[in-house]
């Protein structure tokens, strides 16, 4: 029942993140699996570790079930290209829309406009800590500020999305989170946004929060030295080409801040085709190979089939429900062959 009701609002009080951690809660073997899983990442991003770091999964979870079919293949896949490169699975529960839309997971599990954030907190926790106990590494999108500590110890690479890059708070929020984290340049294609986040969120900050109990907070933050821009085209096109490329990193350098780069092969990189981001990721490896050492990343939209469907009627398996995907064949074929390539 609503707690708390007027005109224009009603509120309902959820769990806090401290009862949702101490019902779901992580090992400490698992949390010392996502500290090794956290700090592998940094190493690819500094350039200690020369392998590619791959982040592939769903454009959102929806079916618990389909995403942990995807991970167990993804956990068989990462036996198999180890030297060459990290996998990283989406598990993406907050969705930001362009205007209106279902908006993840952890918004409404239920799929039926029912809102049912509490059930949605459990879900994407439970999915989350399922995914992690395959070993995998897991990322998220950290879109409201506020759910974030409900799931920030089962990550071990976060993304701000292009919709938010701009935003002071989210800027605050990376600043005090112990994992790096990826600013992704706006939709319309700035790359100054991406650049001005990762200054502010490698400064300390002094924020309004909510501590682990639900009490409002005032949050102290370190700053995250592991911040970096993630490159996802925008209105006038893809920015994964040499030229952009060079471009972004001239402007890191004279910025004092590191050039690493990862590349969202979808978006407006594959120009919203999911069948496209093969290409993508093969021209960024060639980019590698001809000597763009800043390169240490991509991204890929996947799920275990291609294309997307409407969130109406009977849904199909392994079917996005929110952007197109790869599907897992193609995937695995060109992971293997990005192996295959940086082996070369
Ligand atoms: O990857 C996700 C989408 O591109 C993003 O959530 C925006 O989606 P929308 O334009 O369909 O709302
Ligand atoms: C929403 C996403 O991307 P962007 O912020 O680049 O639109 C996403 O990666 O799911």
């Amino acid at each position: 029942a609503p707690t708390t009701q007027s005109a224009a609002r009603r509120t309902h009080t959820l769990p806090t993140p401290a009862q949702l951690r101490e019902r779901l809660p992580l090992s400490s073997a698992e949390a010392a699996a996502i500290e090794a899983h956290r700090q592998a990442i940094r190493d690819i991003l500094a350039g200690k570790d020369n392998r590619l770091l791959v982040i592939t999964g769903p454009c959102s979870l929806h079916d618990p079930d389909a995403a942990i079919e995807y991970a167990e293949r993804l956990a068989e896949l990462q036996s198999r290209v180890a030297d060459r490169l990290l996998l990283v699975m989406r598990a993406y529960v907050e969705k930001p829309r362009t205007t209106v839309g279902w908006k993840g997971m952890l918004y409404d599990p239920q799929l039926d406009g029912s809102g049912d954030m509490a059930g949605g907190l459990a879900l994407s926790r439970r999915t989350m800590l399922a995914i992690s106990e395959l070993g995998l590494p897991i990322a998220t999108e950290l879109l409201q500020p506020l759910a974030a500590s409900y799931l920030d110890d089962l990550l071990s690479w976060g993304c701000i999305g292009a919709r938010t890059s701009e935003s002071q708070i989210h800027r605050e929020m990376v600043s005090g989170l112990h994992l790096p984290v990826g600013f992704k340049n706006g939709t319309d294609g700035s790359m100054t946004v991406a650049c001005d986040a990762m200054r502010s969120a490698r400064h300390p900050h002094q924020h309004f929060g909510m501590d682990l109990h639900g009490r409002p907070a005032l949050v102290e933050t370190a700053g995250n030295p592991d911040t970096h821009i993630v490159l996802r085209g925008g209105h006038s096109g893809p920015n994964y080409q040499a030229d952009a490329v060079a471009k972004v990193r001239a402007e890191l350098e004279r910025l004092g801040m590191p050039a690493a780069l990862v590349v969202d092969c979808s978006h407006a990189n594959s120009g919203k085709d999911p069948l496209r981001q093969p290409q993508v990721m093969a021209d960024v490896i060639a980019q590698r190979a001809a000597g763009d050492a800043s390169l240490r990343g991509v991204m890929l939209e996947s799920h275990l089939f291609d294309g997307c469907q409407a969130l109406s009627g009977e849904l199909r398996y392994g079917i996005s429900i929110t952007d197109g995907c790869l599907g897992w064949e193609a995937t695995e074929q060109s992971l293997l062959a990005a192996a295959e390539q940086l082996r070369g």
